[in-house]
């Protein structure tokens, strides 16, 4: 049977050394799955609630586990309906989206694992594993996962022409290294951000030129295309009261924003862009997308935060043509398959993607390929980003 008999939370250690929640489910045929909960810094607005680690896990052993014992772990719409009816809300407050998506992770891979098949496929069926996604991987970042480096957020390069997802990691890996050595021609000193890339302490305009030489040295060696990307992280340079995207000391308006990224995404023919703009501007985001969409992904992170509401408000409008996902910014993957798929119905592409703060767990590599998504981004060296990445090979490799 594969009914759940157990499921126990405890509180482990996330790659900023801070608490998060692990949940381990077990069924009847000893099917196990164990899953942990990732965590942001530059968080959205609209996100679902995070509790403490500790009060999370309390408040979902009274709540939500008597209810999942004995529902089919295979059967992952009526589990995560069951987490959602114990805790009541609509953002997760009661038991803490930590817990929720942890269980229903764990619960996914017990479903795998009664049925003997790679998660990837319990979760997107026998005729997904032949498509990968292009990884996006962070090499130059700051702001909110750095202090004292780029305003923007996160570079990411974006092996676009590589032949097989293994090469696309490696490349990846490869302009890591090379922004390392371009900075240290430059005599720029550079500790590392949240997530692994270089946190270099430099103007934007520079990370640009760095970023650019690293791609291209790479490019030329392997003899694909690499593009590259950013996330902005926009909602985090806007001041709502001065009405203004601030950059140290300058700041620019709306407008100004608009007409900046535009010229970037022209200047270096960008891959990617993810939140240019303010997680409350729509009207912003339509008027950034009719300008460059068709020459590049603007991708909603803040804007959507995986909710399927906010994005057909962005859809009624026109506002980007990608959305990321990020399981825990909505708490179940029920949740999350159904704003891919409203996204995919909508023509618009899915990012899957980590958190700043992660664990060794690896679902979303497989999340990625059962959607079959266009990129996932999952950071470029580190343990906790590996984990993901090499996941992705072994998938390729049929070795999971
Ligand atoms: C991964 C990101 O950062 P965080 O997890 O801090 O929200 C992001 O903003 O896309
Ligand atoms: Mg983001």
């Amino acid at each position: 049977m594969t009914r759940i008999t157990n499921v126990s939370l405890r509180r482990i250690l996330d790659s900023r050394g801070n608490p998060t929640v692990e949940a381990d489910v077990l069924t009847e045929s000893g099917g196990f799955g164990r899953a942990a909960a990732p965590s942001g810094a530059s968080t959205g607005e609209y996100e679902a609630i995070e509790l403490p680690a500790e009060e999370s896990i309390a408040k979902a052993r009274e709540r939500a586990v008597p209810r999942l014992e004995g529902l089919f772990a295979g059967d992952q719409r009526s589990v995560d309906a069951a987490l959602r009816a114990a805790d009541g809300t609509d953002d997760f407050s009661a038991i803490g989206a930590n817990s929720a998506v942890a269980i229903s992770m764990a619960t996914a891979k017990a479903g795998a694992d009664v049925l003997g098949a790679p998660l990837y496929q319990h979760l997107g069926g026998a005729f997904r594993g032949d498509n990968f996604p292009v990884p996006l991987g962070n090499v130059v970042g700051g702001g909110e996962h750095a202090k004292e480096a780029t305003h923007i957020q996160e570079f990411l390069a974006a092996p676009v022409g590589a032949p097989s997802v293994s090469e696309a990691v490696f490349a990846n890996a490869a302009v890591h290294a090379a922004v390392a050595d371009v900075l240290d021609e430059r005599g720029v000193p550079a500790a590392k951000g949240d997530e692994g890339a270089w946190a270099p302490p430099i103007s934007d305009a520079e990370a640009f030129e760095v970023v650019a030489e690293a791609v291209e040295t790479v490019e030329a060696e392997v003899g694909f295309e690499i593009r590259f990307g950013l996330d902005m992280a926009a909602a985090e340079l806007y001041d709502d009261e001065g009405d203004a995207y601030v950059y140290g000391e300058e700041t620019k308006s709306t407008d100004e924003q608009i007409e900046y990224v535009a010229g970037l995404v022209e200047e270096y023919d960008l891959a990617y862009v993810e939140d240019p703009l303010d997680e409350n501007d729509y009207e912003a985001f339509a008027e950034l997308t009719e300008r460059v969409g068709d020459r590049t992904l603007i991708c909603g992170d803040d804007l959507f935060v995986t909710n399927v509401d906010r994005l057909r408000e962005g859809i009624d409008v026109g506002a980007g043509n990608s959305i990321l996902i990020k399981p825990n910014q909505i708490g179940t993957l029920s949740d999350a398959f159904d704003a891919v798929e409203l996204a995919t119905r909508n023509g618009m592409e899915s990012v899957i993607s980590h958190r700043s703060g992660e664990t060794e767990d690896t679902t979303i590599a497989h999340l990625a390929v059962a959607t079959d998504a266009a990129y996932i981004k999952t950071g470029t060296v580190g343990g906790e980003r590996t984990a993901k990445l090499n996941e992705l090979i072994r998938i390729a490799d049929d070795a999971v």
